[in-house]
């Protein structure tokens, strides 16, 4: 039964609510569906868990900016508990520990704990592995799956850990397969069911591999935390790692400072930052090959802006209005976290009229306000013109929320955009990039997870005349 003045919603079913409505595949049509007949705030029932879903700018701003504190809790299910340990950041309840280790974690990556080396010419540093291959394949294809995976997530390991592995190491390739395993069962039907039915926890089902695959990263963590510990030197960080331990000497006994939660952490930070630009580049170069007018207008500027320079640095982006409209634009119609990390309210409160009571899940509809009709010059379309005033200036309309908003905005949103800048400006200055013309039609349907995929494709490489 719905709450009184709570949200409207279709019929629900005893036990399995609204879960019948969805296509667990993929519910992203079934949301905008149920949108279309309910409106812009809904609710559904997941199992017997009530939830909201928040469409459209005006009610994302209110919930989330306007009544940010309201709206920033996460659910707490029982598996996630059970997997998180209640450590960590992104997963964790609105409360001291996440608010403490989320500002840290914000000012350690921008640039300040970091040590000697910044965070820029730690990307650069990571950008020379992506050439090499490119490089060697000139004139000829290559599917950049694995490269920008492993790229994104060498650096957000260097930034952790101050190492990267090279791209054959089987390190990566158990990181990288634990976080596809984890994210796939976390997010899954699987959850609803460990949730729902306490005697089947201690069978041998899906969600067993899942605390496999944690304790694998947790322990390839902590190896790496008691190196740290025997190298560092107190005060002279050389990474997020060091920096952590410099702030648990300076709480001392503060117990949410704690190794444990480093660990945790580390995962998070990780698991949420190589997925997530991977598939943003991917998506990227998918629609630079398939517009080469605005592939070569890009090159156009960015010949422009560099010459005489070896490298591009962040701070110019200032001056490439072009290449900031088409970054953004990529990230506006690649559309990477559809559903943004779930929320939960933190107490009693209102939106938009309607009564929303404490612990009520709130699923974000990112995608409604990224194609939202009336925020967007061209909302369907892939256009820059989307970032572009009349005077050909860079501008970003308040509806551009691909790192969502409020509280619990994305965390890595800094070291991210700087990773799109560097890596895209720098491919495109050196190469070209084709779609192969055995390759059939380019196909933009994404892949559902808990991001969204561009299928794999082929590029072809070519060197640029001026290189
Ligand atoms: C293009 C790349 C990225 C996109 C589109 C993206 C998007 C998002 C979104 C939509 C959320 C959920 C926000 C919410 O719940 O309201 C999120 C959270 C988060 N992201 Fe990102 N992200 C990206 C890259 C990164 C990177 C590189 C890192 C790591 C440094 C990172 C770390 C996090 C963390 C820790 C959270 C949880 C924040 C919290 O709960 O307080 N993200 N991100």
């Amino acid at each position: 039964q719905r709450p009184k003045n709570f949200p409207p919603g279709p019929p629900s079913l005893p036990v399995l609510g609204n879960l019948w409505n969805l296509n667990m595949k993929n519910p992203l049509k079934d949301f905008e569906r149920l949108r279309q007949s309910y409106g812009n705030i809904y609710s559904l029932f997941l199992g017997l868990k009530p939830a909201v879903v928040i469409s459209e700018f005006k009610a994302m701003k209110e919930a989330m900016v306007i009544k940010a504190a309201d709206f920033a809790g996460r659910p707490q299910n029982i598996l996630i508990t059970n997997l998180t340990n209640n450590k960590g950041v992104i997963l964790v309840d609105y409360g001291s520990l996440w608010r403490d280790h989320r500002r840290f974690a914000l000012m350690t990556l921008r640039n300040f704990g970091l040590g000697k080396k910044s965070m820029e010419e730690r990307i650069h540093e990571e950008i020379q592995h992506i050439i090499k291959p490119l490089d060697d394949n000139i004139g000829k294809t290559l599917s950049p799956q694995f490269l920008f995976h492993n790229a994104a997530s060498n650096i957000i390991c260097k930034v952790l850990f101050g190492t990267r592995y090279e791209y054959e190491d089987e390190t990566i390739k158990i990181i990288v397969r634990c976080f596809t395993e984890i994210i796939k069962i976390a997010n899954g039907p699987w959850a609803m069911i460990y949730d729902s039915f306490p005697l089947i926890r201690p069978l041998r089902l899906p969600y067993n591999k899942t605390f496999q695959n944690m304790e694998i990263f947790l322990n390839i963590a902590r190896r790496l935390v008691n190196e740290h510990k025997k190298s560092r030197v107190p005060g002279e960080p050389r990474d997020f790692v060091d920096c952590y331990l410099d702030e648990v000497d300076k709480r001392g006994d503060d117990a949410t400072f704690s190794e444990e939660q480093l660990t945790r952490m580390t995962f998070d930070l990780y698991a949420a930052g190589t997925d997530t630009t991977s598939n943003t580049l991917l998506s990227g170069f998918l629609y630079l090959m398939t517009y080469p007018h605005i592939q070569e207008r890009c090159q156009q500027e960015i010949d422009r802006v560099l010459q005489g320079h070896d490298k591009v640095s962040f701070e110019d982006r200032h001056n490439m209005p072009y290449m900031q409209a088409v970054i953004h634009e990529i990230q506006r119609i690649a559309n990477i976290v559809p559903l943004s990390v779930f929320h939960c309210t933190t107490k009693d409160t209102e939106l938009m009229g309607y009564s929303i009571p404490q612990g009520t899940m709130i699923i974000q509809n990112l995608t409604s306000v990224l194609r939202e009709e009336g925020q967007w010059k061209f909302p369907h379309e892939f256009n820059p013109e989307n970032f572009l005033n009349e005077q050909g200036e860079f501008i970003k309309p308040e509806a551009f929320m691909p790192f969502s908003a409020g509280s619990r905005v994305c965390l890595g949103e800094s070291l991210a955009r700087m990773e799109l800048f560097l890596i895209t400006v720098t491919l495109l200055r050196k190469f070209k990039f084709v779609w192969p013309e055995d390759a059939g039609e380019p196909d933009f349907t994404p892949v559902f997870g808990a991001t969204l995929t561009p299928k794999p494709y082929f590029m072809t490489i070519q060197l640029r005349e001026n290189q």
